[in-house]
């Protein structure tokens, strides 16, 4: 059942559209991508979503309500991820999880999520000289200490080490197991793959792709990549370029290595032609592509 929906939505600031008709739906229990380039427009949307701004047109709601009218009930219902400049930097942990829980009628256990977060051994710390990690953490913190059913977190990985990044997604499919919905703006695709469900790419204000990361990188032209060098030269490589699902041929380098960009067919193809002629396929690479060549395939590129 959707939990969020986001129907036609369009946002301009002075004239310029930022989001122009951007729909898409959050499946209660999901973890939900938005991932496109800067300023495509993902902000905006979640900004919609969590009330913060009014669209222009269409309509957002969550759980039923509309963000905007009934930003109260919304409000007890979703956890939005603050911003650095959210919070005092001279605020102690203990002090901010007191002051978010105190917005709340039924808060969670404050000490509870401080240890499920790895924050207790840090109460007396104060934010401003708290790690990278440590602040993610208590974001995550507060975002859940109203116990809402839906969390949005907006590039919460940025800025952090791999490890830290990697402690982060484990919380994230914690908050997930627990039962809240997640909506995430992303930057990083290993980050959508590792964790999403579902991602909606959106480029210049729109929704250019709605699939699974796995989906999308099936739907990317020449999803395989078959590379090798031939032990002798093939007669016609032209018939490399007719083999089933074959997309892209290119020979490059002084030993004539070939790359094949294809799909799962194309690759048992190239080594059964090989066979046929009795060539060896030297150095064999294939490769799937990742959610990356995804996509740059599906963002267009200004120039
Ligand atoms: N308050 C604002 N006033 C004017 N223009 C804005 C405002 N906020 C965003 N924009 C513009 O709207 C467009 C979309 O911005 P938005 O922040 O939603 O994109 P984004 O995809 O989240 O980008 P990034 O990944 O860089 O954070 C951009 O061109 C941005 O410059």
């Amino acid at each position: 059942m959707p939990i969020i929906e986001v129907n036609e939505v369009r946002k301009a600031y002075g004239g310029r559209l930022a989001v122009d008709g951007v729909s898409f739906h959050v499946d209660e229990g999901e973890i939900f991508g938005i991932l496109g380039p800067n300023g495509a427009g993902k902000t905006t949307t979640v900004e919609c979503v969590e009330g913060l701004r009014v669209p222009d047109a269409g309509t957002v709601r969550v759980a039923g309500l509309d963000p905007v009218t009934d930003r109260e009930q919304v409000t007890r219902l979703l956890g939005a991820q603050l911003q650095e400049s959210g919070l005092q930097p001279k605020l102690t942990v203990r002090e901010a999880l007191e002051l978010y829980s105190s917005f709340y009628p039924e808060p969670a256990d404050r000490w509870a999520l401080a240890e499920r977060l790895g924050l207790d051994a840090h109460l007396d710390r104060r934010f401003g000289k708290l790690s990278g990690g440590q602040k993610q953490r208590l974001f995550i913190a507060l975002a859940l200490i109203g116990n809402p059913k839906v969390v949005v977190l907006d590039e919460l990985t940025t800025g952090l080490d791999p490890r830290a990044r990697r402690d982060t997604w484990r919380l994230i499919e914690e908050v997930r197991e627990n039962g809240v919905t997640v909506l995430l703006v992303t930057h990083f695709m290993e980050e959508a793959q590792r964790l999403c469900d579902r991602v909606a790419v959106i480029d210049k204000g729109r929704v250019v792709a709605l699939d699974t990361p796995a989906g999308l990188i099936d739907r990317s032209t020449g999803s395989t990549v078959i590379s090798f060098t031939p032990s002798q030269p093939l007669p016609d490589t032209g018939e490399l370029s007719r083999l089933p699902g074959a997309v892209s041929v290119s020979a490059d380098g002084p030993d004539g290595r070939i790359t094949v960009h294809g799909d799962d067919d194309t690759a048992d193809a190239v080594i059964s032609l090989l066979a046929a002629h009795g060539i060896t396929a030297r150095q064999l690479r294939v490769l799937e592509t990742s959610l990356d060549d995804a996509f740059l395939d599906l963002t267009e590129q200004d120039t």
